[in-house]
């Protein structure tokens, strides 16, 4: 199975303050792949790069064989656009939700490319399916959602565009252990179709035996595969 994800050397922080060390790793077409470790460890700095929103980073970064990492002088986001264009979906941290939006509405926000905003009626019956309890919530605001909903409208927005590689950070945050377990086993639900993820999540019991392999980081470097291995 080919590589879709491949870094080497990748190097990442925020103004003075490097967070990622040195980071190399690979995600094959179709794997999921849980990235664990605790908070402030720099999880979120490594999806952050790879869709080109963090504050600087070197080293090499490629999609489906396609360079979009390198020393960036253009600024966070300025080239995310072209990255989900090449097949990236990222689930962002804390939802990033716009209250005054409704379900459809914000799922729509997630249909980003030209293909997935002409499909955007037949994948939000999708997003429906993997998450039954938004249907009827269609049109209600997101602002007037419980946790538990909004974190599926959130990763739901990601599923918008069919993505070669989805990353998703900590679906588990601030919910409650039922919740974030029928969170997680929705997301598990889907078809892998050659979809690849990664899951970032401090709460490894959540991704033990749903994922094909989980790498720890620490101090912003991977430990390679800690599957079985305490992090603390
Ligand atoms: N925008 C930012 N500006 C400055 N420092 C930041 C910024 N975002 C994160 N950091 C710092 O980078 C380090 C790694 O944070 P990161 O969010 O990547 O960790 P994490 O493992 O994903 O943890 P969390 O679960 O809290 O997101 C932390 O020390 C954090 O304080």
């Amino acid at each position: 199975m080919a590589d879709i994800l491949e870094i080497d050397g990748l190097t990442a922080g925020y103004g003075p303050l490097r967070v990622l060390h040195d980071v190399s790793f690979r995600v094959a077409e179709g794997e999921r792949v849980g990235l664990v470790g605790l908070n402030g460890h720099g999880k979120t700095t490594l999806l952050r790069a790879v869709a080109s929103l963090v504050g600087w980073q070197s080293g090499s970064i490629r999609l489906a064989g396609r360079e979009i990492g390198g020393t960036r002088s253009t600024g966070p986001g300025r080239r995310t656009p072209g990255i989900v264009r090449a097949g990236l979906a990222m689930a962002p941290q804390g939802d990033a939700i716009f209250p005054g939006l409704t379900v459809a509405q914000h799922l729509d926000c997630g249909a980003y490319t030209p293909k997935a905003w002409a499909e955007r009626r037949r994948r939000r019956e999708m997003v429906f399916d993997i998450f039954p309890p938004l249907r009827k919530l269609e049109h209600a605001l997101v602002g007037r959602l419980s946790g538990g909903e909004r974190r599926m409208v959130s990763v739901g927005r990601a599923l918008m565009v069919e993505a070669k590689l989805y990353l998703i950070d900590e679906p588990s945050l601030g919910l409650a252990p039922k919740i974030s377990a029928s969170v997680i086993e929705a997301l598990f639900a889907l078809p892998q179709d050659g979809r690849a993820m990664v899951i970032a999540e401090q709460n490894v019991a959540l991704l033990s035996g749903r994922v094909d392999r989980m790498v720890g980081m620490h101090a912003g470097r991977l430990r390679g595969d800690v599957g079985h291995v305490s992090l603390h």
